[in-house]
């Protein structure tokens, strides 16, 4: 199952790939927001951050203008990896080196057709555990500075 989420610039290529979800049988949860009324990108990346943390979510993806600010926001959820992709190879080398859990996109930066191979791409890679050390060391950071 997929977590996804998106503000009022994500909402157009959420609804796209949401469809696409639908139309390929791949099971996902819609986290919001439902309009192109303007919202907070923190809002969502944060929901959707927190949706993966609990580990019932294969990974999720959040979407804003660029995805920069919704990938800041899912990375303040303790155990969130979100990496913002922007091509193939950072798509693949996201799951490869950095076992991300959540990916995101840009609904300004990314179109529709461009946005499914890199889902795809980051979903048909698998991680290379010689990068473990890594990110046990953010895991670690995170109980050692966390309340
Ligand atoms: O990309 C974003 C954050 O990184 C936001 O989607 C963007 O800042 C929203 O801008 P506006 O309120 O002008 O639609």
């Amino acid at each position: 199952m997929i977590a996804i989420g998106s503000d009022h610039a994500g909402y157009e290529l959420k609804q796209q790939l949401t469809q696409y979800f639908k139309e390929q049988g791949i099971p996902f949860e819609d986290f919001g927001t439902d309009g192109l009324a303007s919202v907070d990108y923190p809002d969502y990346g944060i929901k959707v951050g927190e949706a993966v943390a609990t580990g019932k979510y294969e990974f999720g993806i959040v979407i804003c203008g660029t995805g920069i600010g919704i990938s800041i926001s899912a990375n303040k959820v303790k155990g969130v990896r979100a990496a913002l992709i922007y091509d193939e190879n950072t798509a693949k080398l996201a799951k490869q080196h950095n076992n991300a859990n959540v990916i995101a996109l840009g609904g300004r930066t990314h179109p529709f057709e461009m946005a499914v191979k890199l889902v795809e791409a980051f979903r048909n890679e698998v991680f290379e555990t010689r990068h473990q050390r890594r990110l046990d060391k953010l895991a670690h950071y995170e109980k050692e500075h966390s309340k």
